[in-house]
């Protein structure tokens, strides 16, 4: 039974960016252990932490799973391996990074995983796509729903999101939908 609820963070700035952000979720939907249970619009976004590099689309998605966080986490690198993904500088440019966003309501620890991501509640470019499919979700250790913490968000730090593609129906990404 696909019992666990995981959200997943997509980012691309590198070559064709909507193929790699297509491409993942291609990947992801033909996995067994996994099932795609929603996906945002993209959003095209200011580069944070490291600015001197390209523009990101992100997006977020929702997904059913058999797999524990770790399988989940293995899958992911996995899909980015597939996708041309190398690891250079951190927070450097890439054809396709994927975070775990979160994990059920779990709370992990571990030196190679950690869950919810650290980051995520001071990311607009994670949040902002992230209220779309996971608006009511309350994000363990914060203490807020996904929405809620959008909202504590400046409106400068949202500023460098905007969107890109609005993606419903046949036409989008939400054909990979179930
Ligand atoms: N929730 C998580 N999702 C994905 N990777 C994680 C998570 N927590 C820890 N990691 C670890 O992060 C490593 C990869 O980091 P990566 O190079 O993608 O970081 P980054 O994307 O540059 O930075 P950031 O983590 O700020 O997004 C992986 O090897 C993985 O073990
Ligand atoms: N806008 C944006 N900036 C980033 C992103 C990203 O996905 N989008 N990912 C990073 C590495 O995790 C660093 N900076």
């Amino acid at each position: 039974m696909m019992d666990n609820e995981v959200f997943i963070a997509l980012g691309s700035n590198i070559g064709n960016r909507e193929h790699y952000l297509e491409e993942a979720l291609r990947l992801l939907t033909l996995d067994e252990g996994l099932s795609l249970t929603g996906t945002s619009s993209v959003y095209e976004t200011a580069p944070v932490g490291l600015v001197d590099q390209p523009p990101f689309l992100n997006m977020a998605a929702s997904l059913t799973t058999t797999y524990t966080s770790e399988e989940v986490l293995k899958t992911t690198q996995r899909i980015e391996q597939q996708l041309d993904r190398t690891h250079e500088k951190r927070w450097g440019p890439r054809t396709i990074d994927l975070d775990i966003l979160m994990y059920n309501q779990e709370n992990i620890q571990r030196s190679h995983l950690s869950i919810p991501h650290p980051r995520l509640t001071e990311r607009a470019f994670v949040l902002v796509p992230l209220v779309e499919v996971a608006a009511a979700v309350k994000v363990p250790g914060a203490g807020k729903t996904v929405a809620e913490l959008l909202s504590c968000l400046g409106e400068d730090e949202k500023e460098g999101v905007r969107l890109w593609k609005k993606l419903n129906g046949p036409a989008g990404f939400g054909r990979f939908e179930s």
